[in-house]
């Protein structure tokens, strides 16, 4: 499956990059699938996953040497490897990323020889996207947003742009909208009613998009996690002076976790409304970010915490789903939303709640409910359609999500190495249909997907 999804970019490109929109990158890169012919930066942090246990190493070097060459070269990570992604970024995952390959094959030269460039790209988001927001009791907290200020369409969706700005009266208007479609995107939720904000409720439209107003918590939260990875880098080079100047950010950013984004009455974390100066109390799957990168406060407290989390969650019926996680609980048309549920978030949610898993007892055995509906989805799906995709339906089991500005993809990198990450942690114990474990050896399911993935690669082509 890697290799249908693989690309070299041609040295014409480097040669003569006025006669295209591909950014060049000297080592291949892995690209989602379908419309998505180029690589996105959010999307390989899932897609090496699988390549690291697909015995990739060298592929994911490459792939990570060439987010280094653009943090060099654009002082960011861009959105995808076009031209016209270079005004934007997406999610920060380099970072974990990076984690990632040294954790399967530690190298102490690259990282000394990168260390300033991973460094480089978490300034990005601490310099270029901070804003300040006082809490209860008028502390100033440092924090992040998706915020990307080009005022004009995006230029691969120019005419959806431009059509939808079309009844604003002002120019002013229109371009404040474009701003906010731009950071949608950067956000990697584009789009969602994650972002609408119409009189303080997420009940609007696209034309509501308002993502400059929010202070999403699972930027913060990955921030967080990167300043706690960049402290662990900094000591394995012996570089303790910078170890703790990333231990204090790091400390700082967990304080605002918990005193920004974490509501004490509903147990969660929630994104932050900057003009109402509250938190926007409605679920979202990112809201559970700080379970992954365990940016949740001191030890003592966690298990108080996982608790509140687990019966939030249950209080919501957002486990009913029989497909995995829903995104959201609106049902918008958004592919962001209700009923879509998107491989890198159940991956984050599933391994926040493993990794969580003693810390308190139903953590783990909600990690691996949550884990099963998944491959069943990811396996019917196939079965059926012989391929995987980039979103799936919570309501039918196999079904593939929709909604949104475009078809949805085939493919489909994170979604192929989600489900091999969840396969090597779970695959001993998971069944293809409730009720059939016993008929049916449980590691039968587990091979039939790998197998079917590995084979992806020939059968998408009929799709
Ligand atoms: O062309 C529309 C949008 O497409 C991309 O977004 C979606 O696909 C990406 C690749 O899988 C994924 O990273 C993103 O989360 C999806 O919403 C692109 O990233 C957008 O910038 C673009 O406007």
């Amino acid at each position: 499956m890697w290799k249908k999804l693989g690309r070299k970019i041609s040295t014409t490109v480097k040669d003569d990059p006025e006669k295209h929109s591909q950014i060049y990158v000297p080592n291949p890169v892995i690209v989602p699938g379908g419309r998505f012919r180029e690589f996105y930066y959010w999307d390989s942090y899932w897609t090496i996953e699988g390549l690291l246990l697909s015995g990739m190493n060298q592929t994911v070097k490459g792939m990570l040497e060439n987010f280094l060459m653009m943090v060099k070269d654009y002082g960011m990570v861009p959105n995808g490897g076009r031209i016209y992604y270079t005004r934007r970024s997406q999610p920060p995952y380099l970072i974990p990323m990076f984690k990632l390959y040294m954790d399967h094959h530690f190298d102490q030269d690259f990282l000394r020889d990168n260390i300033e460039l991973l460094e480089k790209e978490f300034l990005f988001w601490h310099n270029e996207r901070q804003v300040k927001v006082q809490d209860r009791k008028g502390m100033t907290h440092h924090v992040a947003q998706y915020r990307v200020n080009v005022s004009d369409p995006r230029p691969e969706s120019y005419r959806e742009d431009y059509a939808l700005a079309q009844d604003l009266a002002t120019e002013e208007e229109k371009q404040q909208l474009y701003v906010e479609l731009k950071s949608g995107a950067e956000s990697g939720w584009d789009y969602s009613t994650r972002w609408f904000v119409n009189n303080e409720t997420n009940n609007g439209t696209m034309k509501d998009t308002n993502v400059t107003s929010i202070v999403p918590v699972d930027l913060n939260s990955l921030l967080c996690v990167n300043a706690q990875t960049l402290s662990y880098f900094y000591n394995r080079l012996g570089m303790h002076d910078k170890k703790r100047e990333y231990d204090r950010i790091a400390e700082e950013k967990n304080i605002t976790m918990s005193k920004i984004f974490w509501d004490q009455t509903d147990g969660v974390w929630y994104d932050y409304d900057l003009n109402a100066k509250s938190r926007r109390r409605y679920f979202y799957m990112s809201n559970l970010h700080p379970i992954w990168s365990g940016c949740y406060g001191p030890e003592g407290s966690r298990a108080r915490t996982m608790e509140k989390l687990i019966k939030y969650l249950n209080n919501k019926g957002v486990l009913k789903y029989d497909g995995g996680m829903p995104t959201s609980l609106e049902d918008s048309g958004q592919q962001w939303d209700f009923p879509n549920a998107w491989a890198p978030l159940q991956h984050l949610a599933i391994m926040g709640l493993y990794e969580a898993r003693n810390i308190h007892h139903a953590a783990e055995e909600l990690s691996f409910e949550l884990a099963e509906k998944w491959i069943r989805t990811n396996w019917k799906g196939y079965q059926e359609l012989h391929a995987m995709f980039e979103k799936y339906n919570v309501t039918v089991v196999g079904k593939a999500g929709g909604g949104g500005e475009y078809e949805v993809q085939p493919g489909f990198g994170w979604s192929n190495g989600v489900a091999m990450r969840l396969l090597e942690l779970f695959g001993d114990r998971l069944t293809p249909t409730e009720g059939n474990s016993a008929a049916s050896p449980t590691l039968s399911l587990a091979l039939g997907l790998l197998m079917g993935l590995l084979s992806l690669g020939v059968r998408s082509q009929f799709f």
